[in-house]
């Protein structure tokens, strides 16, 4: 019995010791899976971040590592200063004012040769008969320079010919030469009020009809102004035409002006005081401001013009209203630009393109018509095309040199 017992006890106790060792072998079979489902969670995420912290290190070396940046970052104000310097040479020296109508009178003369060949003609005649005073007078109106004045001018000659008894050619062309300068009242005041004041800049408003010139007239005052060592600043008012302030801001970058533009079909009467405003901020001597023209309708015109005139006039008075008249157009300018003279104060006349026409008589009638001095002529279309009207010179050039 005894040995019954001893061998039960002897079993449970193999049983037991074989259970204690298949049981942990069982659990360590299990944990693999455990573990590696729990590593691949675990690893994942490392995996994730060190695939951006691979990536990452270029992108932190590169300011870390400085030596390749600084040259693209020294290379690239070179590549934009290149421009600019290669933009420099552009802004010219324009040529100086002095004299400019006189080397621009072959010109004048060019246009005018009919003219003045006909007269020529006429005085070399030995007595001037009441025809040929006819003559002389048919050229003077053809010549545009009015019927009005022409009879002034005529009557005036015949006078001086009969009581100084004048035979020689030379000598009638000499006082039809003097009528003509006194006709174009030589003392007028034919200066341009450009000079700044009262610590603010000139403003000058150029007006006109489309196409009369007066973008190209204010980029060719700008640049007579800035030959002459004075600093200029244009405003583009006119915003009815996208490349009008196009075409002011070139005339600007040529010879180093800045141009104040406002949004195409913009308020004129903005950008102007704008321009003005700018003026007096950055301290410039002049502010150009180019307006538009369009003569469809009086009463907008009016109220365009007059508005930009009094909204400028908040910074101070405008100092000059230069009317631009394109010459070609003739007496029929004439009323155009009588229009304007209601709607602003105009204080001088710039008569555009006589280099493109025979008729340069109509500086004439212009003055004597609208009572307001010629104070520039356009002779071309190039950027010193332009002078300071001269009555001498100019009839000289009427009349031809060799009349
Ligand atoms: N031959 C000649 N052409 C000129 C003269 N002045 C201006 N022009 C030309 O006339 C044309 C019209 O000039 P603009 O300055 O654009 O005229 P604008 O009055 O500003 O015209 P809008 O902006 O349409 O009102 C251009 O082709 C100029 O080059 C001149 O004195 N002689």
């Amino acid at each position: 019995m005894e040995y019954v017992v001893a061998a039960v006890i002897l079993l449970v106790v193999l049983v037991v010791g074989a259970a204690g060792l298949v049981v942990p072998k069982l659990r360590r079979r299990e944990l693999p899976p455990q573990s590696k489902g729990s590593t691949t969670t675990l690893e994942r995420p490392p995996a994730v971040p060190t695939v951006p912290e691979q990536e990452l290190p270029p992108l932190i070396e590169r300011p870390v590592s400085p030596a390749p940046a600084p040259p693209v970052v020294a290379e690239a104000p070179v590549v934009e200063q290149a421009p600019v310097e290669e933009a420099k040479p552009e802004i010219e020296q324009p040529a100086p004012t002095a004299g400019r109508l006189v080397r621009l009178r072959a010109r004048l003369a060019r246009s005018q040769n009919a003219f003045g060949r006909g007269l020529l003609t006429v005085l070399s005649r030995d007595h001037l008969e009441e025809e040929d005073w006819e003559e002389i007078e048919e050229s003077l109106i053809t010549a545009d320079v009015g019927v009005e004045a022409t009879q002034v001018i005529v009557e005036r000659l015949r006078e001086r010919v009969r009581i100084l008894g004048t035979r020689t050619v030379s000598g009638v062309r000499e006082q039809l030469a003097e009528e003509l300068v006194a006709a174009l009242e030589p003392d007028m005041d034919r200066s341009l009020r450009t000079t700044p004041h009262e610590g603010r800049p000139a403003v000058v408003m150029v007006v006109g009809v489309n196409g009369a010139g007066k973008t190209t007239t204010c980029g060719k005052i700008g640049r007579v102004l800035i030959a002459d060592g004075r600093t200029v600043l244009f405003g583009a008012a006119d915003t009815f035409r996208a490349a009008a302030a196009e075409q002011l801001s070139t005339w600007g970058e040529r010879v180093g002006a800045e141009t104040v533009r406002g949004p195409e079909g913009g308020d004129p009467a903005s950008v102007a005081f704008d321009a003005v405003k700018r003026g007096i901020e950055v301290g410039v001597d002049t502010v150009l401001v180019d307006t538009a023209g369009r003569l469809q309708n009086k009463v907008g015109l009016m109220d365009e013009l007059g508005k930009v005139k009094r909204v400028v006039e908040k910074h101070g008075p405008v100092d000059e209203t230069l009317l631009v008249l394109d010459a070609t157009t003739g007496q029929n300018g004439l009323e155009q630009a009588r229009v304007f003279t209601e709607v602003v104060d105009v204080t001088g006349v710039v008569l555009t393109k006589l280099d493109g026409t025979a008729k340069g008589g109509i500086v004439i009638a212009v003055q004597r018509k609208l009572g307001i001095p010629v104070k520039l002529v356009g002779l071309g279309e190039g950027p010193d095309d332009l002078a300071p009207f001269e009555p001498a010179a100019f009839v000289e050039a009427l009349l031809g040199a060799d009349a």
